[in-house]
Order: C-alpha cells, then sequence, then structure tokens
C-alpha cells in the first residue's frame, strides 16, 4: 500500500537535512505509528507522503505507484486529519463539513453521519471558533472521513482530549482498520501506539533505528521488572529487580527471606522504555 526507501529530504533553508535515510512499508488495512521526539521529522514525513512537500530523494510509492506520478484522484484516496489551521473559523461544524464535502468529485457521507462518528451531532450548529481544541480535533478526524477514503494519515489524533474522548478516538481508530482503511499516524502517547498500532517506528535523527510490532519491540528492548515493598524500608522506598535471572539476584532472594513484604507488584516492559532507549542511542 506504502512503500518509503532511502528518503531523504531537507529544508532549502535549513544546513542539514531533516530526513537522511527513512525506509519503511506499510500494508494495506495496517496502522501504522510514526513515534520520535519533538522535531524528528514525523510531520515532514507525513506532509512529503502527502505530496504537500517536494524536492526530496528516494523512493515513495503509494497505492502502487510513485506518489509523483499518481493524478488529482490521489486526493480522494486519502483523509488527512491535521492539528493545523484546517478549519474555517467563522463557520459552523456542519458548514464547514458541506463545503469540504463539496470539493470531492465522487459521494461523501452524510454531514450528520459523519459528525455522529466524532460525537458532535449536538454542536453541528456552532461556530468552530467556539470549540475546544479538542473539539476541533475530532471536527478535522471527521472531514478526513467524509469522502470514505482508503488511506487516512493522522497526526496526534487524541491531542487535547480528555480520556474517555480519546477512548472513543481510538476506538473509532480501530473501527476504521476493522473497516480495512490503512492508517498512518504519529503520536507522542506511547500507551495509544502500544494499544492501537500493528506496526511501529521510531524515527530519530533522521533515520528509522527501530521498526516493528510494539509487542516484539518491547520484548526485545523494554525490561519487565519486579517491585517489592517491605514495611522495614524508608517510606517510598521500593526495590526494583530485572525479571531476568530474578531467582538468581542474591539481593532479592534475601529480601525474600525476610517477612516485612508489603507488596511485589510486576511491571511490565513498555514501549516508553523502547522510546528512551532509542532516543538515548
Ligand atoms: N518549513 C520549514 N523550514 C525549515 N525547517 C523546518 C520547516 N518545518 C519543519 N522544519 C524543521 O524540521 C525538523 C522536523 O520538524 P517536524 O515538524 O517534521 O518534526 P516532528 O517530529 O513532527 O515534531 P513534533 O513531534 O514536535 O510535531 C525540525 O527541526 C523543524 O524545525
Amino acid at each position: 500500500m506504502l512503500n518509503v526507501e532511502h528518503l531523504k529530504f531537507r529544508y532549502a533553508k535549513a544546513s542539514e537535512p531533516t530526513l537522511h535515510d527513512v525506509t519503511f512499508s506499510i500494508d494495506k488495512g495496517e496502522v501504522f505509528g510514526l513515534l520520535g521526539p519533538s522535531g524528528a521529522g514525523k510531520s515532514t514525513t507525513q506532509r512529503i507522503l502527502m505530496r504537500q512537500l517536494r524536492g526530496y530523494d528516494g523512493k515513495v510509492q503509494m497505492f502502487g505507484q510513485n506518489i509523483t506520478d499518481l493524478d488529482r484522484t490521489f486526493y480522494d484516496r486519502i483523509g488527512v486529519s491535521f492539528e493545523l489551521p484546517a478549519l474555517y473559523q467563522r463557520l459552523t461544524a456542519r458548514e464547514n463539513l458541506q463545503l469540504f464535502s463539496a470539493l470531492y468529485s465522487g459521494a461523501t457521507m452524510p454531514v450528520n453521519e459523519c459528525l455522529a462518528l466524532v460525537d458532535l451531532e449536538e454542536d453541528a450548529d456552532k461556530r468552530v471558533e467556539s470549540f475546544s481544541k479538542g473539539m476541533k480535533m475530532r471536527l478535522n478526524l471527521c472531514r478526513a472521513l467524509l469522502h470514505d477514503p482508503e488511506f487516512l494519515f493522522l497526526d496526534e489524533p487524541t491531542t487535547g482530549q480528555d480520556p474517555a474522548r480519546a477512548r472513543i478516538t481510538r476506538d473509532l481508530i480501530l473501527r476504521l482498520k476493522a473497516q480495512g482503511k490503512t492508517i498512518f499516524l504519529t503520536t507522542h502517547n506511547m500507551a495509544e501506539a502500544d494499544e492501537i498500532c500493528d506496526q511501529v517506528a521510531f524515527l530519530h535523527n533522521g533515520r528509522i533505528p527501530l521498526i516493528g510490532s510494539p509487542a516484539d519491540l518491547k520484548h526485545r528492548f523494554g525490561k519487565r521488572t519486579l517491585e517489592v515493598t517491605t514495611a522495614s524500608a524508608q517510606p517510598n522506598q521500593i526495590y526494583e529487580f530485572a525479571m531476568q535471572d530474578i531467582g538468581r539476584n542474591q539481593e532479592f532472594l534475601e529480601l525474600m527471606h525476610n517477612d516485612d513484604i508489603l507488596s511485589l507488584h510486576t511491571k511490565e516492559a513498555s514501549l516508553d522504555d523502547v522510546f528512551i532507549k532509542v532516543v538515548n542511542q
């Protein structure tokens, strides 16, 4: 569905390339997460794939063709939800969607139906300028879905949303995946990436040093630990032991012979651990 090989890109006024050598591919129906520190080049990569930035080196193929060879129907096949101004503030949510619907050559989803997907039906006739950041993000997502595209670009899709709303958005993304859509997202939320992505890639120093399923990367690079608290320890003192070879860890074994264990708690490896390892390399 998408194939990127040795992508390199430098902004006109920058002395160094933002992307040095980026290679990855995404299969149809996959949720792919591009992760990395601020300024790593995640949005830059997305903008190249969306044909907003030209002048790159390397190969970028989408829908089986080089993206430079695709005609304007490309924009009917992709949906884009970015944080930056994509909405008319003075218009209502409904008016915004009606306006964007008119830009597509093919059929679009009824506006009410689309607003219901992101739980905004009751706010349909309010001006966007009165919306919270999270509501604007949800309307942006709605806009991206209007024309039922097969490929979605989502930049930080749950930014500004409270945990309940973020849950609704993540469930929607998973429903879209179940419908066969391919989704490329960026997020700083590692737990979110872990939950919804089939594959994640870490972008760092203009390259992708790690790529794989969250489970595989956590297994390879994360660390599982056991946390122990005891009655005799200082308040807030927690002993932490790596699970690997714990049965031969003398300090742990001695602690287990004490009678004052208060709690034993296993901590699973997380993508946060992997992220920190990648950026500290
Ligand atoms: N128009 C531009 N001209 C020059 N440099 C730019 C331009 N846009 C972005 N950059 C630089 O390119 C680098 C990558 O920026 P980009 O926005 O792609 O990062 P990001 O990984 O998406 O960051 P964040 O997580 O903060 O959104 C940064 O150093 C940024 O300053």
